[in-house]
This record gives structure tokens, C-alpha cells and sequence, in this order.
């Protein structure tokens, strides 16, 4: 026989049972919820030679299917349905000549399989594991499309990258991510959830918060629904539970998680943890879970760099449409290193306010409108940052502070840092002189008079050296 795969010749009795009987043994084995939720849509649609070829409705399903039960399905067919040697799995929607990702079979003695006919129709909706409305749901802004990649956060992202393409594969599950306080680990677990649910929209997704799920439990043991909360939270083909930390010394929460946890993870589901800390730092949580969760992949989100941090003001800059001068962003990407949160409110305030005041955003306007987000993030300022400042300012180089050259070029700027150095620290003229290539104080002091006597002169001049200093103090 040699039909088109998808073709099903009407004489198919005796191969539907077969099939039947396929589905069958591979529910028995694989548990009811399971089977609801991966495998009752799968349609034997044709027979070629040797080959069975089974249908799914998305590429996803088909991807999860072959990467979790290829194996199981081809030992089924081949056992139940002589002479199929491979299954092949197929999107309903694609040419057959897209066909592609055998499972390989072992030879088998030829036989049967002329003729094949469709199981009975699949309902057309996934899975059946409830809704789950007590999740949080996904924010619209977090998606990998807006998450800004750099060297401190990239090793998280193409993991997450890699668990929203092929979830629950070995050695990525669980996807553990930990790092600092608002550097990205929710922007992340969200990007996977939209960006797994773009692919399958019936996925059943369970994103949470640590603290959440306790809640959740607690209110089971309560109201006597332990059973319903299991069932539900088992039914899931992800689970993402954000802030683990919060269960630290939580002992019954903990346990209850651990089962969860063994469950999903035995059944072939995702888990994506995200804490505050490695694992194995997360003193207070036991042993056996923490040995659990660094199974997978553990991810760290490094603190950002000025590089990373300015990325991000321009990528958010442009989104909302606004004009920022560059000199603005740079500011606050270096003034602001905490973390992308705080990067954020800062940004989002100067947008705000030059929007209700109708007035362009300036680097002179910053200081008034974030005084206390700069106060906040305030470091002492040393002469070092003053020199550097003044250099890159006047586009000299930064040896230049400390150089025996007097050419006009260089010894004016070395001049305005001496005056700055003076009026932004608490060093004393030898000190400052010393900074500046052992020179004498005297030199300093001389310094400091012809500047300010400039400044008097040349409004213009006085300009530039205010906005230095403003610069220097933000
Ligand atoms: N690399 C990035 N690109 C774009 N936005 C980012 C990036 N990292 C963080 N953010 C933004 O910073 C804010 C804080 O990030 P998020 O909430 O994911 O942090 P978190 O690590 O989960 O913090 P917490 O520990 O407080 O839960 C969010 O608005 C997020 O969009």
C-alpha cells in the first residue's frame, strides 16, 4: 500500500482497533490527568510502508509529545500494531512534506498494517485540569521582547530562552533563577509563561509567589480542600513560583511544595523556581528540597553593569516614545546602579514631569525632579570621579590631570578640577596637590582663584563649570 500520509483507506477496521487499543495502554500507564492533558488529541491519520503517522493539532504538543512519549508510543505501536517499525508525528496543519522527527524503531517482523482508520475525534480542547483563576496573571509588559540583554543577565535569559522552547527537558528542569532585588528574575518567568502560551494557548501555566502559594495551602488545610488544591496544582504543565525564599522556615509549606515539586517534575511538567539566593545559600529550607532544586539548571542574575543599565534606560526610553537627551540616560545609568527597578522609577518620573509641565527634559532639570532618588543612591565623590569627570568633559586625557604639560589645552581643565576638588571634597590644598602630580598647594590655591575670577569674567565659561559641578553632585 503506499497512501499519502493523512489518507486513510476505508477498509481501516482492524488498524483503529489496534490504534485504540494504543491509547489505551498508553493511558494506563501514563495516569488520567496526564493523558488528558498531552495525549488524547493525538490521531493515527495514515499508514506508509512501515511507518504510522500520528497527527497532533499545534507543533508544540507535537514537540512535548515526541521529547516526553516518542519512546513510549513507538514500543506501544510497534507491539500492538505489527509491522510498524516508525511512528512519525505530524502538526494536522502542515504538508506532509514537512513531516519530520521520526522516532526511530527498532526492526520488527513485517506484517499487518494495510489499512488504518482515524481513532474516534479528539475533543477539541486540551486540557481539562480546571481553571485555574487563583493564578496571578501575566503582566503584559514582561515579555522577552522588552527584557534587554547584557553580560550580567545572559546566561539566565538563554536559559530561559531555552525552557520556553523545549520544556522539561533533562538538565533544564527545574530552571532555578536567583539574583538581586529587581534585576529581571519575574520580567524572565513571565517571558516564558507568554511566550509558552504563544505556542499553546491551552497550556495550563501556574505562575505564583512563593508567598501565594502558602496562602493557597493554608487555606486548603482550612477549609478541608487539601485534595482540590493537589489536584489542581498537579493538573498544571508549568509551575512557576517566584520569591521561594518566603517559604524559608515555613516547615509545612515547604512539604507540601516538595510533593508538588517530586509529582510535577515525575509526571514530565516544567517547575521555574526564582529566589533571592543560590539554592544552596537558602539556609532554612531542607535539605532534600534544596537538593531537588538545584537538579536542573541554576541561573544567577548578576548586578548590572553602566553598559547593561543605559541599554535599558534607551530601550525603555524608546518605548514609551519619549526624547530623552543621551546625557540624561547616562546619568541616571550611572547614578542609579542599585537595580532596574529604581532605574525605571527614575525614568518614568522625569518622563511624567516634563509631561504635566510640558517643558523638555534637560540634564539641568534631573537633579530638581529625582533630588531624592539622587540623595538615596548618593556616594562620596572623590577626586578620582572629579578628574575623570572634568577629562572626559573636556575630551583630554585622564593622565593629563597629573601631567607636567601646561599647554593651555591641558592646564585649564586641570584647573577647573583642581577649583572642583576643592569645592566638592573636604581635602586640603596639599592633598588636592598631591592628586594632581605631586604639585604644590600653592599651585592649587592659585588654581582656585583663576577659575573663580573666570568664572566672574565669562558667563559663559561659569555655565560649563556650574553644570560640571552640578553633574558631579547629582
Ligand atoms: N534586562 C532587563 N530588561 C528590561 N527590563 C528589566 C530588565 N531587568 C529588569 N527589568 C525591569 O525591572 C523591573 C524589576 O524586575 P523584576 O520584577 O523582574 O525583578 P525581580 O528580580 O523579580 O525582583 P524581586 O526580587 O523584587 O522580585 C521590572 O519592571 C522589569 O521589567
Amino acid at each position: 500500500m503506499n497512501h499519502e500520509a493523512g489518507e486513510l483507506p476505508p477498509n481501516a477496521g482492524k488498524a483503529a482497533t489496534a490504534w485504540a487499543k494504543v491509547r489505551s495502554r498508553l493511558r494506563q500507564e501514563v495516569g488520567d490527568v496526564e493523558y488528558r492533558t498531552w495525549l488524547r488529541q493525538l490521531t493515527l491519520s495514515g499508514l506508509e510502508g512501515d511507518v504510522a503517522h500520528i497527527t497532533l493539532p499545534t507543533r508544540f504538543l507535537r514537540d512535548w509529545v515526541r521529547d516526553h512519549y516518542g519512546d513510549r508510543l513507538r514500543v506501544l505501536c510497534q507491539a500492538e500494531m505489527g509491522g510498524v517499525r516508525r511512528v512519525e508525528l505530524r502538526v494536522a496543519a502542515e504538508a506532509p512534506e514537512l513531516v519530520q522527527e521520526a522516532v526511530a524503531m527498532p526492526a520488527s517482523p513485517p506484517g499487518l498494517a494495510e489499512s488504518l482508520s482515524p481513532a474516534p475525534a479528539a475533543p477539541a480542547a486540551a486540557a481539562e485540569g480546571g481553571k485555574n483563576d487563583w493564578l496571578v496573571p501575566l503582566d503584559p509588559r514582561f515579555t522577552f521582547d522588552s527584557f534587554v540583554v547584557g553580560k550580567p543577565n545572559e546566561f539566565a535569559h538563554a536559559c530561559a530562552r531555552r525552557v520556553s522552547e523545549r520544556p522539561a527537558q533533562a538538565g533544564f528542569n527545574p530552571l532555578f533563577l536567583y539574583g538581586g532585588v529587581g534585576l529581571g528574575k519575574t520580567h524572565l518567568m513571565h517571558s516564558i509563561a507568554w511566550s509558552l502560551r504563544e505556542r499553546e494557548a491551552e497550556l495550563q501555566i501556574a505562575y505564583m509567589s512563593a508567598e501565594k502559594f502558602m496562602y493557597r495551602f493554608i487555606n486548603a488545610l482550612r477549609t478541608q480542600n487539601i485534595m482540590e488544591f493537589k489536584t489542581q496544582l498537579r493538573s498544571v504543565h508549568v509551575l512557576m513560583v517566584d520569591d521561594l525564599q518566603f517559604l524559608i522556615g515555613k516547615d509545612n509549606t515547604q512539604e507540601e511544595f516538595f510533593h508538588t515539586f517530586n509529582a510535577l517534575i515525575d509526571a514530565g511538567k516544567q517547575i521555574i523556581i526564582s529566589a533571592d539566593k543560590a539554592p544552596n545559600d537558602l539556609s532554612g529550607i531542607e535539605d532534600r528540597l534544596r537538593t531537588r532544586l538545584s537538579g536542573g539548571i541554576v541561573a544567577d542574575l548578576h548586578a548590572t553593569t553602566y553598559e547593561l543599565r543605559l541599554s535599558i534606560l534607551q530601550a525603555k526610553a524608546a518605548h514609551a516614545g519619549v526624547e530623552v537627551p543621551a546625557r540624561v540616560l547616562e546619568l541616571l545609568a550611572r547614578k542609579i546602579a542599585s537595580n532596574v527597578r529604581d532605574l525605571e522609577g527614575a525614568l518614568n518620573r522625569i518622563v511624567a514631569h516634563a509631561r504635566l509641565f510640558g517643558r523638555p527634559i534637560t540634564l539641568e532639570s534631573v537633579p530638581e525632579v529625582l533630588s531624592d532618588i539622587l540623595r538615596a543612591h548618593d556616594k562620596r565623590l572623590s577626586i578620582d570621579d572629579i578628574q575623570r569627570k572634568v577629562a572626559e568633559h573636556y575630551n583630554i586625557r585622564l593622565t593629563e590631570m597629573a601631567s607636567a604639560r601646561r599647554s593651555r589645552a591641558v592646564a585649564r581643565p586641570r584647573q577647573v578640577a583642581m577649583y572642583l576638588a576643592k569645592q566638592l571634597t573636604s581635602r586640603s590644598l596639599p592633598e588636592i596637590g598631591k592628586r594632581f602630580g605631586n604639585r604644590d598647594h600653592t599651585t592649587v590655591l592659585h588654581a582656585v582663584n583663576k577659575i573663580t575670577e573666570l568664572m566672574q569674567e565669562d558667563p559663559t565659561f561659569a555655565e560649563d563649570v556650574s553644570l560640571l559641578r552640578k553633574m558631579l553632585e547629582m
